[in-house]
């Protein structure tokens, strides 16, 4: 008998590890991740198990399942023609240009997958949405496979929750997966119970929840907004605190133990990043635009000002703190990825505090355990404008975290990495220039320790040293 074919188009960060589990936990199925970029699939192939992204756990369950029922390929019309359901895993940016720019989600890579799907398909596919797109979009892409009229194809939206850092455990045990479809079309119900059911393997029935499309499309973009909301929110407070006096984690803990608001995401930092929350929240704003939504459109678009804010916020207390002026002085940028446990720095805060100290000519020193060199250069090469041997005169990235401490002026965390609580700061003070200064934009320094040695140290919406306060 013929075994269950899937494809997923896109081997990023979500379709390679949504597709690993599946695989993983449908061994009676196959599972093609098909991309266009070499460089990503010869990655997932390595032989070492290099792969391209790192995600606590993704290597052993990828090595368990490779080569047996999950394969990675560039034969994208190949995938498409054998599989019964394809899922589209495409990464959907913030447009850059054109109508919308700044705002609404560029979606030429869903489109040019959808015509890949109508061109080479010949028999009826169930077409899987995993990419976070705008409501509506379905509906569009429907539009685009069945134009040529050669087969039947059932549109499914399937949202995908996964958090960077823990994305195994979010997918093998996720809050709930959430699946719509057209629920007037019989043949698209049809297509979401086959989807059902291969979640089914895994993940409780009453987890699964199947809404119309639009219901779908909607949730995904407002669970971000509602998460990336806590974080401003907590953030707009951590100023508040500063300028009073209270402390931001004791605020945070008495309001997050009432049972109605809970503790998780009040975790107030340099600001949120990652490659979602940001567009997620600038696609709903244009959605509200577009609709002449626009007090709900000026709501939204707050979370992400006040991001802004508190990023611009940071750096100013580092200037301040540093007697108004960094020219010159060696600074150690801690942590460059946007969160722990990922080597992700897309809109990472890190990028925007190293862009704006690099205006101010400080000289930077970065240590990330997981983000790659080249990528921090890159990174700092496109946001500064500037090339890289220019950009070799101000930044170095170091191995070593103690290198790169090695007679800086100031510490500055960008990362909530773990392994920056465990330093020895004994040994990175005795190495540092005098008076030594720590900014911690996650709040996960020793801080009473680092005092005892001598520190001055900033917290956000920490109690604020008065050595701090020049202004
Ligand atoms: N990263 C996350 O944590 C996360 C979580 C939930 C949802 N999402 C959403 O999932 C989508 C994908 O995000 P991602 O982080 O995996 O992006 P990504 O950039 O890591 O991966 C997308 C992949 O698609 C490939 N691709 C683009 N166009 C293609 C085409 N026409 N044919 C074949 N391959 C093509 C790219 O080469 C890339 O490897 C986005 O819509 C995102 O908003 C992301
Ligand atoms: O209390 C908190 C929680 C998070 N953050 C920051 O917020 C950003 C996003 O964190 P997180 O949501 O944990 O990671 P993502 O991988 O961006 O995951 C979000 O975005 C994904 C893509 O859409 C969704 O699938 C996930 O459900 C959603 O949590 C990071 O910079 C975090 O450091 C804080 O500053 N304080």
């Amino acid at each position: 008998m013929k075994r269950y074919q899937i494809c997923c188009i896109g081997a990023g960060y979500v379709g390679g590890p949504s597709m690993s589990i599946i695989a993983y936990q449908c061994p009676h199925i196959d599972v093609k991740v098909v991309d266009i970029s070499q460089e990503r699939i010869d990655s997932w192939n390595s032989p070492s198990g290099d792969l391209p992204i790192y995600e606590p756990g993704l290597r052993e369950v990828v090595l368990s399942v490779r080569n047996r029922n999950l394969f990675f390929s560039m034969e994208v019309d190949e995938a498409i023609e054998d599989a019964d359901m394809i899922f589209v895993a495409v990464n959907t940016p913030t447009k850059m240009r054109g109508l919308g720019a700044g705002r609404a989600a560029d979606l030429t890579r869903w489109e040019l997958a959808a015509r890949r799907i109508a061109a080479v398909a010949t028999t009826p596919k169930i077409v899987v949405e995993k990419s976070t797109v705008p409501i509506r979009t379905a509906e569009a892409i429907a539009s685009v496979l069945t134009a040529s009229g050669k087969t039947h194809f059932s549109i499914v939206s399937n949202p995908e929750f996964l958090a960077e850092g823990t994305a195994i455990q979010d997918l093998r045990n996720p809050d709930r997966v959430l699946i719509g479809t057209n629920t007037e079309d019989p043949r698209s119900v049809e297509a979401m119970n086959v989807l059902v059911d291969i979640y089914s393997h895994w993940v409780p029935r009453e987890r699964i929840l199947t809404t119309n499309v639009w219901s779908s499309e909607l949730s995904k973009l407002v669970a971000n907004s509602c998460l990336a909301q806590r974080v401003s929110t907590i953030n707009a407070v951590s100023e508040i605190c500063e300028a009073t006096g209270a402390d931001i984690d004791e605020v945070a803990n008495a309001v997050g133990l009432d049972n109605r608001i809970g503790v998780k995401f009040l975790k107030a930092s340099v600001g949120f990043g990652g490659s979602c929350f940001q567009k997620d929240i600038l696609s709903l704003v244009y959605l509200c635009e577009s609709m002449g939504l626009q007090e709900a459109a000026e709501y939204f678009y707050w979370i992400v000002k006040l991001n802004d804010h508190q990023k611009e916020r940071f750096v100013s207390r580092i200037i301040h703190g540093l007697f108004h002026t960094v020219t010159g002085k060696r600074i150690t940028v801690l942590g460059f990825a946007f969160k722990k446990d990922t080597g992700d720095t897309r809109e990472s805060p890190a990028i925007e505090v190293c862009r704006r100290l690099l205006y101010e000519k400080a000289i930077l020193s970065i240590y990330d355990p997981k983000v790659h060199s080249s990528q921090i250069l890159t990174d700092l090469c496109h946001s500064t404008g500037m090339d890289l041997l220019e950009l070799n005169k101000y930044a170095t990235v170091y191995a070593d975290p103690y290198e790169a401490c090695y007679q800086s002026h100031a510490l500055v965390v960008c990362t909530e990495w773990d392994l920056f609580k465990e330093l020895d700061f004994e040994r990175i003070y005795c190495e540092m220039e005098k008076p030594a200064f720590a900014f911690d934009g996650r709040n996960v320094l020793p801080h009473e320790t680092m005092k005892s040695l001598g520190f001055v140290i900033y917290g956000i919406g920490k109690p604020l040293d008065k050595r701090l306060n020049w202004v």
